[in-house]
């Protein structure tokens, strides 16, 4: 009985819709690319930054990537995003984290202009986004709601556990199914009872950070899990924070890794990217 949800499919829908509306913003004299920066070469980070590139070539916008090298300093990068920001053919900046230690994150992520901080992250867009004004939505959480609405899944009144507290996952999910009108506990590290509150989630969204944390023991019968996390194994291969072939039994819809939650922050990000370019007129 236990649904599989394919975010793989669900971001090619997303994809496909935006890929229509880039030809028609095109067809008005709009373009617009992503800049992409990268600064060393953690090889996870290739992986996506990779994908992120695919992705604007497939719905018809440029990439502009920066593979920095590790040593390159704080106040480079800042003269790098300064540029950006300027830069008319430019409708979004992206830094990938995590950055190298001698960079303050926090820095860079506020000097990317607001108008084109398509992951979301930059206080003004989190500030938008907490009392519900027009802003670019975090990719990660956007992408969930996304999952969720186009599987028919309904929030309203659900109660919604978030396994997670960070300002790029765990906040703005729990901000977003608030404003999806979901009941919402937000659990971390230093939550008791966690198994106890757990299984009293009709929506599940986990985002620890530990491969297959979650086992059936956690999930209510019949609930919705949403797996956030990604690891890679000795073997390369990849699962999620949630031990899928143990608790999909147990669910009534379930996102998968890799195939699930990954492919949609993409969709997002790309979303993001045509509404910069669509307030660019
Ligand atoms: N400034 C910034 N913005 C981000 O959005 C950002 C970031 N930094 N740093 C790293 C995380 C991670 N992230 C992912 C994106 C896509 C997949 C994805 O496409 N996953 C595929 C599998 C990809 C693979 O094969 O490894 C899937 O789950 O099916 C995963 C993870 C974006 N992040």
């Amino acid at each position: 009985m236990a649904k599989r949800i394919d975010g793989k499919v669900i971001s090619k829908q997303i994809k496909d819709e935006l890929k229509e509306e880039v030809a028609q913003l095109k067809a008005k004299g709009i373009e617009g690319s992503l800049a992409v920066i990268q600064v060393g070469n953690d090889p996870a980070s290739s992986v996506y930054v990779n994908n992120k590139k695919k992705a604007c070539e497939y719905i018809g916008i440029g990439s502009i990537s920066y593979e920095l090298p590790e040593e390159t300093t704080e106040a480079e990068l800042l003269d790098i995003i300064e540029d950006l920001n300027k830069r008319e053919d430019v409708c979004g900046i992206l830094v990938q984290l995590p950055v190298p230690k001698h960079i303050d994150e926090d820095k860079i992520i506020q000097a990317i202009s607001p108008k084109k901080d398509v992951d979301g992250f930059h206080p003004q867009s989190v500030g938008a986004m907490t009392i519900g004004e027009p802003g670019f939505l975090s990719c990660t959480p956007a992408g969930i709601i996304q999952l969720l609405k186009r599987s028919n899944i309904e929030i309203e009144g659900k109660h919604c556990v978030v396994i997670g507290r960070s300002n790029i996952v765990g906040k703005p999910m729990a901000l977003l199914m608030l404003r999806e009108n979901a009941t919402v506990t937000i659990a971390h590290s230093k939550t008791k009872n966690l198994k106890e509150l757990c299984k009293q989630a009709d929506i599940l969204i986990v985002a620890i950070g530990k491969p297959k944390f979650i086992d059936e023991s956690y999930v209510k019968e019949g609930a919705v899990v949403i797996d956030v996390g990604i690891h890679r194994n000795e073997e390369n291969k990849l699962c999620g924070d949630v031990d899928f072939e143990k608790v999909e039994p147990h669910t009534s819809a379930i996102t998968p890794v890799p195939g699930g939650v990954g492919p949609m922050t993409i969709a997002m990000l790309m979303n993001n990217c045509v509404e910069s370019m669509r307030g660019q007129k």
